[in-house]
């Protein structure tokens, strides 16, 4: 048999089994009550859909000029109007656009994207009961993390239980307890950069390190020295081999995920390429496990003069063993509503994973979003000039800091330097780290607007159209600008957060991280423009050399490697800098063991 027959004869077989396993899987939908249409989209072909049509990459932008097009939300008058039926809500009537919703046909799959943040908070928010699942993914989430990642559990007890257990070392009274250590690493990155301020250099390295370290000192009670540090780069390797096991469309297997079952079964006997999934989920959940195991050994076990030193690891730790004990009043305290009995016994690999994850979902978000704040001054300083908005800030830094200390968090919460923030809220606006946002799921059939939601939907609020909403964002200033003076109108201050800050997510899957998170930003963003001038890297012609505005493809977008020249303002930062930003002789141990108290006490 020539090698052609043979392929095609593979290939037949391939698409036999495909077919039925397409039927199957389809017949397990409910069938529909409602009479009312789907949201509009881009016109399915049949049994594919809208499959030909799916990005390969970049799928935010995609949807946005889809969103724009057969949704409305740009305001202009399209052919695809609502049908008669449709009820308007009196916002989306008052704010002359559509209602942001949109649907595609992914092979039967249905995917509702969502583009105003109206649309996103009523759904996902409001209705968060019925709108906080996420959808398989058969090889990332389930073959290659065991089911064991905090962002793809489904939404049930055994998530919420999870859930209960992190919200102690999360939440809002924690992040304020972590301020110590974010103060240290912010100095630490003065240093770096003030050593490394001859020459253009990629501010990814220095930032990346900062935000790392801040991280495993917290988590882990271990502090990161330099960029190539081996976990750190092993974290950003595990980190990116997710997002190739997680792209939409690598696996047919998460298509049709009774194909799962068949390769479970007739594994042994189907070509390599059918089961290939297995083998790199299985490598990669090998890859994981012994990273986050050494780490979590690494904080439980801290020798030294670290030994019994507070971190989150302990403390998780410490949770669960008592949670465990009294597992029987954790269990009654929720409503099993018919699940199988869950309990919060969880063994050091799910332990280690859990943290592990927490850890990985700070590094790339944070790290990320510091760097596009630092691409951002690259680009409106590309003119020659200092741009305005880095000229207001410095001008309220030397007036309420002066020349002799560094802004604090203490500046910060007497509202001193409300400029900043505005500055911290356009970086997660203007380049939103989750671009695309995080999918959640629906298992059951809704409507929205006259529309039809069908039941076991994908559901994906597209930060990228949130963040550009005109009637949110744009009525004074161009929403693809990095203009600040934006967050300053006493409107969007007082806005709520959802509307406010829609780079976070939604509802009972809002990120969880997101006050560590910005503390982060703030203190590293208010001291870089304390200390710093930041240009653009000049070619032998002495122009600009031209940056990327895209980013990385993926779960998390970041700033694709670029130079920048970062000098010091005057004197007095090369004297300060010099004489108070080398951390490396600091006790984070004590550090740490002052936060457990804070945290112990719930100050
Ligand atoms: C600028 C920083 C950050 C951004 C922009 C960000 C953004 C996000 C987004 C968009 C989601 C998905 C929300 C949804 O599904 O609706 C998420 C989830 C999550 N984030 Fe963050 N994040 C940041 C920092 C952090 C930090 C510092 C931590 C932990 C210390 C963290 C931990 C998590 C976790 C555990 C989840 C999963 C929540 C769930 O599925 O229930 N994030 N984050």
């Amino acid at each position: 048999m020539s090698s052609s027959v043979l392929l095609s004869a593979v290939l037949s077989l391939g698409s036999i089994i495909l077919s039925a396993v397409y039927f199957l899987s389809r017949r397990r939908q409910p069938s529909s009550n409602s009479s009312l249409p789907l949201p509009p989209g881009p016109p399915p072909l049949p049994i594919i859909g809208n499959l030909h049509q799916a990005p390969k990459s970049y799928p935010w932008l995609q949807y946005h000029r889809w969103s724009e097009t057969y949704t409305n939300t740009s305001g202009v008058q399209t052919n695809n109007e609502k049908s008669a039926e449709t009820p308007a809500s009196s916002s989306v009537e008052q704010s002359g656009s559509g209602p942001g919703i949109m649907h595609l046909n992914m092979a039967g799959q249905s995917v509702i994207v969502l583009s105003t943040s109206l649309a996103a908070h009523d759904l996902l928010s409001k209705r968060g009961a019925a709108f906080s699942d996420r959808p398989r993914l058969i090889v990332a989430g389930e073959t290659a993390l065991k089911g064991y990642h905090m962002l793809l559990r489904p939404y049930n007890e055994r998530f919420k239980l999870r859930q209960r257990l992190q919200a102690p070392v999360l939440g809002i009274r924690a992040a304020k307890a972590y301020t110590d250590i974010q103060e240290v690493e912010s100095r630490q990155l003065l240093w770096d950069l003030l050593s490394d301020s001859e020459q253009p250099i990629d501010p990814h390295g220095a930032v990346e390190r900062t935000i790392a370290s801040t991280v495993y000192t917290l988590f882990y009670g271990y502090r990161v020295r330099d960029a190539s540090d081996e976990i750190l780069v092993e974290a950003h390797a595990v980190n990116h081999e997710f997002d190739a096991l997680a792209q939409p469309g690598r696996y047919l297997v998460d298509a049709f995920p009774a194909l799962a079952t068949f390769c479970d079964k007739f594994g042994r006997f189907l070509p390599g390429f059918m089961t290939q999934w297995k083998v790199d989920a299985e490598r990669y959940w090998e890859r994981q496990r012994g990273l986050h195991l050494g780490n979590l050994a690494r904080g439980l076990n801290l020798g030294g003069t670290g030994k019994g030193c507070w971190n989150v690891s302990r403390q998780m730790k410490r949770a669960l063993d008592g949670m465990v004990s009294s597992v029987g009043i954790a269990n009654t305290a929720v409503d099993l509503k018919g699940e199988e009995s869950q309990t919060l016994e969880m063994d050091d690999e799910e332990l280690a994973l859990n943290i592990g994850i927490m850890a990985d979902a700070a590094l790339d978000a944070t790290s990320g979003t510091l760097v596009w704040f630092l691409l951002a001054w690259v680009v409106s300083s590309a003119d020659g000039e200092t741009p305005s908005w880095v000229k207001r800030a410095q001008a309220d830094l030397d007036k309420v800091i002066g020349r002799e200390r560094l802004p604090s968090f203490d500046d910060k919460e007497a509202g001193l330097l409300v400029y900043i923030d505005a500055i911290m809220e356009e970086a997660l606006r203007w380049r939103p780290a989750g671009a695309q946002g995080f999918p959640h799921f629906t298992k059951v059939e809704g409507t929205y607007e006259g529309y039809k939601i069908p039941a076991n939907s994908v559901v994906v609020a597209n930060a990228w159209s949130i963040t550009r909403e005109k009637e949110v964002f744009g009525q004074e200033y161009d929403v693809n600008e990095f203009v600040p003076k934006r967050f300053m109108s006493q409107a969007i201050r007082e806005s709520d957060e959802w509307k406010r800050a829609p780079g976070f997510g939604y509802g009972r899957r809002i990120c969880p991280g997101r006050h560590i998170g910005r503390n982060s930003l703030w203190i590293a963003m208010a001291r870089l423009l304390w200390a710093f001038d930041v240009t653009p890297e000049l070619d032998n012609g002495g122009s600009p050399v031209k940056v990327d505005l895209e980013g990385t493809d993926g779960v998390v977008t970041k700033p694709l490697p670029f130079k920048c020249r970062i000098e010091p303002r005057g004197q007095w930062v090369r004297d300060l800098v010099g004489s108070e930003c080398d951390t490396w002789g600091v006790d984070h141990y004590k550090i740490l063991d002052k936060i457990g108290a804070k945290v112990d006490n719930n100050e």
